[in-house]
């Protein structure tokens, strides 16, 4: 009989616990469905499209090496399935797990019951320390520390199986300007870890937070690892090798390769999250914080902020980088998601689907924990507002990249880039060439700060938080390590009164 492997966001050959055990059933019939439905939703993008496209593209030729080449069909999953289960009669279908958005959550309800109605066994398989139906997150770092050390799953030898037609794969999704898109495939991942564990990473801790030295230092792995071209177990041990082989030496990539470690792990943490509480995609972790900011956002500051048109030039800049590139370091994710919250007080759902929308590396589990706590939603994160102008001095001195992606600011002088309404030339550019900022940074921060602060005081406040706290943060594991998503550098189990932690960078 034929096991189906159904192809999702694990586009690669190695490391792929359903393919090899589907191999070891007999026939495999490797498949890949590109579903309109799913690229009309209102999180995906071109770039991604065009970044699976070839991700795809990749894996069939890496399949048909082995044997049985992929099949890519367009259509719903459920028409496809039921299509060739007429076609090949099979019986078992295996995929991996998947903690995806709300539509493909449905979907995979839709598959089971089709499954269920067929009678095809579909078995979902772990491939990422995310572990399904949690019950409470003590323990949880052990058992995601116990998966990333497992063996990695071979390649199959070989493989063998019915060869049936593909379907064309038209566009889905209208296409978005990404001049300088990382492009798919696992061959691009796997260079960039080699070059980011021998040579890029040796400064990945002290540079991945400014933009100018982040985009050589960071791994940039993320898209690669959210389609899955490379587990994150692969990256995990790989940094792990190089960790034993740099033992001892004081150039910077031991505590480097720790950050790295520390960041997989984050990964894992956050995806935990959207695993455990789908519905924090669309709904405040914290009920207290779900009518604090209107739900109808301003229109014109959400426009000049999608933009990079607020008159704030670090986060312009930022944002005309990220829509060129399709990809932004965390520092900077971070400061444009919080002075999308505070400053312009815009709501996370609608902010975060636009910054969904431009990152290539677009992942649900990491994406909405994330827009949450940098929206101070959350009930148990540290309430940061990042002072763009403070942001853009320390993380871009010279005013390289600033002046690179705001060219309409080249009369401004060095000292005046990041405030340009405190020169005394201002009037020459502001509101002509180049926008008068949105809103007053200081004031904008305090008026956010008072909001926020309103909402926490009361006790009903803080019997939720608990509840959040117990269900969601991070605890450290037996040896010490982890992932504490409030503070990366100290691991402590969480306390009710970290609820209160405000942290304001004016
Ligand atoms: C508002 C917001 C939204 C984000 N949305 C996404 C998203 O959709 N997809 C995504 O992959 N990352 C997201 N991140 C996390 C992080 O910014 C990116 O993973 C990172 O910048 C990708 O670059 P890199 O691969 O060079 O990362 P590196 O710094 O080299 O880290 C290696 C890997 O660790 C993981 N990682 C790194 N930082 C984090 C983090 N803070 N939380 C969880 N995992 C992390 C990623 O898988 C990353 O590829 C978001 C962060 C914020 C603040």
């Amino acid at each position: 009989m034929t096991t189906v492997v159904w192809f999702k966001r694990d586009l690669r050959v190695t490391d792929h616990p359903a393919l090899a055990h589907a191999a070891t059933r007999g026939d495999v019939l490797p498949l890949y469905v590109f579903e309109p439905e799913y690229w009309a939703q209102p999180d995906v993008s071109g770039r991604q499209f065009d970044f699976v496209l070839e991700t795809v593209v990749e894996l069939r030729a890496a399949l048909e090496a082995l044997g049985v080449p992929l099949m890519v069909r367009v259509g719903s999953v459920v028409d496809v399935l039921q299509d060739l289960q007429a076609r090949v009669g099979f019986d078992a279908m295996l995929s991996h797990e998947e903690t995806g958005n709300a539509w493909t959550y449905a979907r995979d309800v839709d598959v089971a019951a089709w499954s269920a109605a067929s009678g095809v066994i579909w078995s979902e398989l772990a491939q990422s320390g995310v572990v399904r139906r949690l019950n409470g997150r003590d323990g949880w770092a052990k058992q995601r520390n116990a998966f990333l050390r497992q063996p990695q799953v071979g390649v199959p030898a070989g493989l063998t199986g019915p060869a049936l037609p593909s379907d064309n794969v038209p566009l889905l999704v209208a296409k978005d300007h990404c001049p300088e898109r990382q492009r798919g495939g696992r061959q691009m991942a796997l260079s960039l870890l080699g070059s980011f564990l021998t040579e890029r990473g040796q400064s990945y801790r002290k540079d991945m937070s400014s933009p100018v030295t982040g985009e050589w230092s960071c791994s940039r792995l993320s898209p690669y690892l959210a389609f899955g071209c490379l587990s994150g177990r692969e990256a995990s041990q790989a940094a792990a090798v190089r960790q034993r082989e740099v033992k001892g030496t004081r150039e910077g990539w031991g505590g480097s390769l720790k950050s790295f470690q520390a960041r997989l792990a984050w990964r894992d943490h956050f995806m935990q999250k959207l695993e455990d509480e789908p519905a924090l995609e669309r709904r405040c972790l914290h009920s207290a914080y779900e009518d604090m900011r209107p739900k109808v956002p301003d229109a014109a500051r959400r426009a000049a902020w999608e933009k990079g048109e607020t008159g704030l030039p670090f986060v312009d800049a930022c944002m005309r980088y990220l829509a060129a590139t399709g990809w932004m370091n965390f520092r900077m994710r971070s400061m444009l998601m919080a002075v999308a919250s505070y400053h312009l007080w815009l709501d996370w759902r609608v902010t975060g689907l636009h910054l969904a929308r431009q990152f290539t590396d677009f992942e649900p589990g990491i994406h909405w924990p994330q827009s949450q706590m940098q929206s101070g939603t959350t009930g148990m994160n540290t309430v940061r507002i990042y002072n763009p102008v403070k942001q853009g001095k320390d993380q871009d001195p010279t005013g390289v990249f600033t002046r690179r992606w705001c060219p309409e600011l080249a009369a401004v002088p060095d000292a005046f880039l990041q405030e340009p309404w405190a020169w005394e030339g201002a009037d020459t550019v502001l509101g002509r060439t180049y926008p008068a900022p949105v809103v007053d940074v200081l004031q904008a921060a305090r008026d956010a700060r008072e909001k926020v602060w309103a909402v926490r005081r009361g006790g009903a406040f803080r019997e939720e938080a608990k509840r959040v706290v117990h269900k969601h943060a991070s605890r450290k594991d037996p040896q010490g390590h982890f992932v504490d998503d409030r503070n990366p550098r100290k691991s402590r189990v969480p306390a009710a009164k970290d609820t209160r932690q405000m942290g304001f960078e004016f």
